[in-house]
């Protein structure tokens, strides 16, 4: 593995944070690959059909969302009928698929939903499961309230590092749902302490790049589906189930040439010391802030060669955020020394053995 080191020193800080600037990881090889690809077949086609299940209901709720769609959680940060429907719904489709051998760790629980109060909403949202259901076609069942509940509570598994556990973030950049920007749908798949496979839905990314001029026209169509399973390539198709290509990092290989991606939400990542870190690195660009795990397909297809994330002092990185995300950034191919990747993460990850490991792709403060 080639990695460049870079220790950035801000006289601000009192403890300068290092900084991994590396390449992706050397291909494992090819016969290997295509064996391991192959074993996830079925995972992955139950991985998009779930997450693409979810992303139409949440297009379909960010189109009219309601006042009273919107709830606030204990730490203040907002949850929605689509949050709950999403998840209930991935849930779902992954026990139907997998009844022998299911485990889900996922972000929301229905806690807030049990409390008094509570019936209207859970009803709003198993009609949004259940129209998705009837639309689908495949399991002719309708839940009933309890069995929402019961599906979203499905996603509290522990995780760990033996067996095969589900990553669920059924809305990553909830405050970008609600804005009406970006957000994705990230579900990943633990096996043995390994992230073997990542699916992130991203209704609100265009289809081209992010950096083409006119993106914003009415002509560009949006809705990216990115799929990665360890030793088979990032691949990214249209959500609307058109045909897949795989993709490829930025080849920039100069960084005053680059163009890095961050938070939207300063709350999220630290916006001055990004700034001051681009500078040190001679970008030119100016950062392009789009919520959610949207910034790991949009690096992953190489609409720009940079992703900072410096969360702030105290907060705690969880696997849901991440998990989906990185698959697609680190299974790409081809992974030669020319394929330039730089990724700069600010996370402290504290959750799965397998996120510690891709610790190659971690900024330590
Ligand atoms: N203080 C703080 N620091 C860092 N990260 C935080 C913080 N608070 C929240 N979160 C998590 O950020 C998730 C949203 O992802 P992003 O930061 O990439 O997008 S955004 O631009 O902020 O919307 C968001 O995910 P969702 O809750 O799924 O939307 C949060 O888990
Ligand atoms: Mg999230
Ligand atoms: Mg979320
Ligand atoms: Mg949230």
């Amino acid at each position: 593995m080639s990695i460049n080191w870079l220790r950035f020193v801000s006289p601000s800080l009192k403890k300068p944070p290092l900084f991994h600037l590396c390449h992706l990881p050397p291909p494992p090889p090819s016969s290997s690959a295509v064996i391991v690809a192959m074993s996830y077949d079925k995972e992955l086609a139950a991985a998009k059909k779930a997450a693409s299940l979810a992303a139409r209901l949440c297009q379909k709720v960010q189109k009219a969302l309601l006042q009273s769609d919107v709830q606030s959680k204990n730490d203040k940060s907002p949850v929605t009928v689509a949050d709950y429907g999403s998840q209930a719904l991935v849930s779902f489709v992954l026990q139907q698929e997998f009844p022998d051998n299911f485990s889900l760790v996922a972000e929301e629980d229905s806690k807030d939903l049990r409390k008094d109060g509570g019936q209207e909403i859970v009803e709003r949202i198993t009609k949004l499961v259940n129209d998705s259901l009837t639309i689908d076609g495949s399991y002719n069942v309708t839940l009933s309230t309890e069995d929402v509940l019961k599906a979203i509570d499905n996603g509290r598994s522990e995780g760990g590092s033996q067996g095969r556990h589900w990553v669920l973030d059924p809305i990553d950049g909830t405050k970008g749902f609600l804005r009406g920007d970006q957000y994705a749908i990230a579900l990943a798949l633990l096996d043995g302490g390994k992230v073997v496979l990542g699916v992130l839905a991203c209704p609100n990314l265009p289809l081209t790049s992010l950096s083409d001029a006119g993106q914003h026209s009415p002509n560009n169509k949006v809705g990216c589906l990115f799929f990665a399973v360890v030793g088979g390539g990032t691949y990214m198709q249209p959500l609307d189930g058109s045909s897949a290509v795989k993709v490829q990092v930025s080849a920039v290989e100069n960084p005053e040439e680059a163009s890095f991606f961050e938070s939207y939400e300063a709350a999220h990542s630290m916006h001055d010391l990004s700034s001051l870190i681009a500078q040190k690195l001679g970008v030119k660009a100016p950062p392009v802030r789009i919520d959610s795990q949207a910034k790991y397909g949009a690096l992953s297809r190489g609409d720009g060669a940079i992703y900072l994330r410096l969360p702030h002092k105290g907060y705690r990185e969880k696997i849901w955020d991440h998990a989906a995300g990185c698959i697609v950034v680190s299974v790409l191919e081809p992974f030669g020394k020319n394929t330039m990747e730089v990724i700069v993460l600010g996370v402290r990850l504290h959750f799965a053995p397998s996120i510690q490991k891709m610790s190659k792709l971690i900024v330590l403060h």
